[in-house]
């Protein structure tokens, strides 16, 4: 297994410093931010687009930004987040019309791709594309909200995919979102995978390094 990558959801971050707020995160030892993107259609809420990802470019932020569109249609918002200075573009295979086109169009832009899963979402979208993919997301809460609880099947689904990834040789992160905490962290971790996103718990906790340092003590005992 690669090396375990935190990747904080920016969702719960304070937007009215957001930029500050970033930098604090990845200065206690976050890997990658996670930049939720909702359009208040393919799920009922509304964030941010292209011109906030470009906004932390500007300020400085050069870690990975990891481009969570869940969004539809799919297409037109990639290449301006690919402009914007995304490192990887993650979207929901219903979401889109022609699942390859949209991977393409990602990788064509510079950028990483990945499919995201909703807990009821079938596997089955993965027939055909895995070459493509550097990146499956499983969602472990149906998306929209962050400070939700883990859904437990996603432990299966993980298992599933990770043996897929593992049979595959193909070189594929495995990340997780919803619902992570220190608590079930390792858990996550030991079902196969390796990129975690946690919004709430480390951006309602004033002690962001305290939180992160428990998780990679956590996910330690797993890489042991
Ligand atoms: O994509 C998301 C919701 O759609 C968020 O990234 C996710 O829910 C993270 O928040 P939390 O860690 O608080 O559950």
């Amino acid at each position: 297994m690669r090396p375990f990558l935190i990747a904080p959801s920016i969702l719960s971050a304070d937007f009215a410093r957001l930029g500050e707020d970033v930098d604090a995160v990845l200065n206690a030892g976050a890997d990658v931010v996670h930049f939720d993107v909702m359009d208040n259609h393919y799920v009922p809420n509304l964030t941010i687009g292209p011109m906030v990802c470009k906004a932390l470019r500007d300020y400085g932020v050069t870690a990975d930004i990891d481009v969570h569109l869940m969004v539809k249609p799919v297409d037109r918002l990639i290449p301006d987040f690919a402009k914007a200075g995304a490192s990887i573009i993650t979207f929901h295979p219903e979401a889109s019309e022609h699942l390859d086109r949209s991977l393409q169009l990602i990788k064509e832009s510079g950028c990483k791709a990945g499919l995201v899963f909703n807990p009821g979402t079938p596997l089955h979208y993965l027939d055909h594309v895995m070459d493509k993919l550097d990146v499956i997301l499983l969602m472990s809460v149906n998306p929209g909200f962050g400070g939700q609880s883990f859904i437990p099947s996603t432990l299966d689904k993980l298992r599933q995919v990770r043996k897929l990834i593992d049979d595959s040789g193909f070189d594929i992160r495995l990340e997780v979102d919803g619902g992570v905490k220190v608590d079930n962290i390792a858990e996550i971790a030991a079902a196969g995978a390796d990129m975690f996103v946690a919004g709430s718990a480390i951006f309602n906790k004033p002690d962001y390094k305290a939180v992160i340092d428990e998780m990679r003590a956590e996910l330690a005992s797993v890489e042991a």
